[in-house]
């Protein structure tokens, strides 16, 4: 379990986080969602005590991260997987985190096989390593001392297809088993297919909060006929808040029936009528961070690190 209570954080003016409060529940995989500058690693880094608060504060099992007596074995922490040492090998790597917690060097093992680098690629030094395994090797430190807690800033970057997968599958497996995970992104794909619970900043504030089932069903019904405008403009018609989509359909606050009716009565042929699912979750995330936005235009693959994927 992590507590995070009325945190708040200013560089010199200016607020990264305000107010920040939220719950990351155990055997759930909680994501916490923002663009870019919002404020994750700002509080992910208050929460291990990297980085101290103004005002606010975080608990993880309980207590403070400093008075954890043992922290690596109840909170496994990636912040930054090109934060290792260049000049070490990853076997290197994790036998220094062992020893320091210890551990057994036979766990050394287990993790490098828990997150598949090889003999070889375990006996390279990280300055060799690509980011993806060194995401890798960071996901191998976190599991070491078999934590209750997994805290993982933007986990996925530099993983390839096949990488993120095996990602999602390990985090669904650790909240299964009972354990708390939170974990960042700033690309609603990647956290929408893993997450329970979902927890959106927006110039460090929090926007929304909830079950992922939750954020969903309020995120309405999609509905395309051949003229969008003319669809939305029926809806409105009908009493019904309706806008366009960036991908030319209309999402609207009503159920699939009401939405099908007005849309009958205004003679208009519909093309497509869902409900909104990602497409509404996705609406939503962009307007809920709209005033944060870097960008006018909505860019759903705003990237910003090297091999990030959706
Ligand atoms: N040490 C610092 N000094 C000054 N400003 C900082 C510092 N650390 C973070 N900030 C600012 O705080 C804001 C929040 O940054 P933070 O890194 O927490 O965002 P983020 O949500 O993790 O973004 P990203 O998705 O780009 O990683 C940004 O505007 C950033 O420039």
């Amino acid at each position: 379990m992590i507590t995070v209570e009325s945190l708040s954080k200013s560089y010199g003016g200016f607020r990264a986080v305000d107010d920040v409060s939220f719950t990351a529940r155990p055997g759930r995989v909680t994501g916490f969602l923002g663009p870019n500058g919002a404020g994750k690693s700002t509080t992910m880094r208050v929460m291990v005590g990297l980085t101290v608060a103004d005002a606010g504060e975080v608990r993880v099992t309980g207590r403070r991260f400093r008075e954890l007596p043992d922290p690596g074995r109840e909170v496994g922490v990636l912040l930054d997987a090109s934060a290792q040492h260049a000049g070490r090998t990853g076997r290197e790597v994790l036998t220094i985190a062992a020893l320091t917690m210890g551990l057994p060097r036979v766990r050394v093992e287990e993790m490098l096989a828990r997150v598949s680098l090889t003999d070889d690629e375990a006996s390279r030094r990280v300055r060799n390593y690509s980011l993806g395994m060194r995401q890798r090797l960071g996901i191998a430190t976190a599991l070491l001392g078999d934590p209750e807690v997994l805290i993982l800033d933007e986990p996925a970057n530099g993983l390839d297809p096949a990488g993120i997968r095996w990602m999602r599958d390990l985090l669904r497996d650790f909240a299964d088993a009972g354990g708390t995970v939170l974990l960042s992104s700033h690309l609603l794909h990647e956290i929408e297919v893993v997450a329970d619970d979902l927890v959106v900043i927006g110039n460090g504030r929090i926007v929304a909060g909830g079950s992922k089932e939750e954020l969903l069903a309020g995120a309405g019904t999609l509905a395309r006929a051949a003229d969008g405008a003319a669809l939305a403009a029926a809806l409105q018609g009908a009493g019904i808040t309706a806008r366009p989509t960036s991908a030319g359909a209309v999402l609207a606050e009503a159920d699939l029936a009401r939405v099908g009716a007005a849309a009958f009565a205004a003679g208009i042929a519909l093309h497509e009528l869902r409900a909104a699912d990602g497409a509404g979750l996705e609406e939503m995330f962009l307007t809920l961070t709209a005033g944060s936005q870097r960008e006018d235009a909505p860019t759903h693959s705003t990237r910003k690190h090297e091999g990030a994927a959706a």
